[in-house]
């Protein structure tokens, strides 16, 4: 079969986000073709029914995939992307989902010709929750918009922003984001157990608070504000918690300084 796309790095973010297109049906397995250096991840994309190799030489040199996929820590891109040159010529689009990279980065190694692609995914990709923030240079068309977008779409929620220089916040909130809720959870259990609940309990009240929660925020189309109000009693037990996190705004100066931290972080990748 016809090689379409070709995923460069398949770790935890390329797993994902590969596991959810291929889970949705719009990109058949066998048009996949993966490079990835470790043994381990390369048998994980083939008992998906991909191809896979160790290096970029071993895609067939005829081969002129719709996108390809780098999705390398920001470390290794520009090496990773230089192997590719060869697509360079305009018929190849290709989608970058490295923190802090800029589309320059890879118009500098490409040429001038390339359509890129920057996306910023985060994990719950995995199971088509994901959120995907998109920025695209101006060599992609409508038609190349559209069809990343559709293809992208499967993991999740998609949205473009035409100013790259909002790519480093979007990664400090959705992008690292789900890593924030994941030590919540984990922070609630500790809570819990030292309340006195079985570790078991703990972990089963704190992870299914999180999934009804944001699902009832999600779906009620009611603001978080009015949902937190619903179930603040007044001087009820909801309030004397609340008092310990808003006041002083403290977990909104704690999520501002982490945000803020991340922010940075991808600023520096970048360079
Ligand atoms: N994890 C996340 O939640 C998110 C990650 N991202 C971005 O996704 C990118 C990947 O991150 P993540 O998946 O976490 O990282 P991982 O380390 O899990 O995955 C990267 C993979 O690329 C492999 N690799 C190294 N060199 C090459 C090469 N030359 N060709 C192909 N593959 C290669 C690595 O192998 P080896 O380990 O052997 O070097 C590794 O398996 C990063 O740029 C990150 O900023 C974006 C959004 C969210
Ligand atoms: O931690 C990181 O750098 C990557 C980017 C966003 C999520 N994980």
């Amino acid at each position: 079969m016809t090689i379409r796309l070709v995923l460069a790095g398949c770790g935890n973010m390329g797993y994902a986000m590969l596991s959810g297109w291929l889970k949705s049906g719009k990109l058949p397995p066998a048009a996949v073709f993966v490079v990835e250096p470790n043994a381990d991840l390369r048998k994980r994309a083939e008992a998906l029914g991909c191809s896979a190799a160790a290096d970029a030489g071993d895609i067939p040199a005829d081969a002129v995939p719709d996108l390809v996929v780098i999705a390398v820590k920001p470390q290794v891109i520009r090496d990773v992307t230089a192997a590719y040159k060869r697509l360079g010529d305009g018929r190849t689009t290709f989608l970058s989902i490295a923190a802090g990279t800029p589309v320059a980065t890879f118009e500098a190694i490409l040429g001038d010709r390339a359509p890129i692609v920057r996306c910023m995914p985060n994990t719950p990709a995995a199971i088509g929750k994901g959120m995907m923030v998109v920025f695209s240079n101006r060599l992609v068309s409508d038609d190349t918009r559209r069809f990343v977008a559709d293809l992208l779409s499967a993991s999740g929620e998609v949205t473009d922003i035409d100013d790259e220089g909002l790519m480093d916040v979007v990664t400090a909130v959705s992008g690292s984001g789900p890593a924030y809720v994941f030590h919540f959870i984990e922070a609630l259990t500790v809570a819990a157990e030292k309340a006195g609940l079985p570790a078991k309990t703990a972990r089963l009240l704190a992870m299914q608070t999180v999934y009804g929660a944001a699902s009832l925020a999600a779906e009620s189309g009611e603001e978080p504000g009015v949902l937190r109000q619903q179930v603040t009693s007044p001087n009820g037990t909801t309030a004397a918690a609340l008092a310990v996190l808003m006041g002083e705004d403290r977990l909104t100066h704690l999520l501002t300084e982490a945000v803020e931290a991340a922010r940075l972080r991808s600023i520096e990748l970048g360079r």
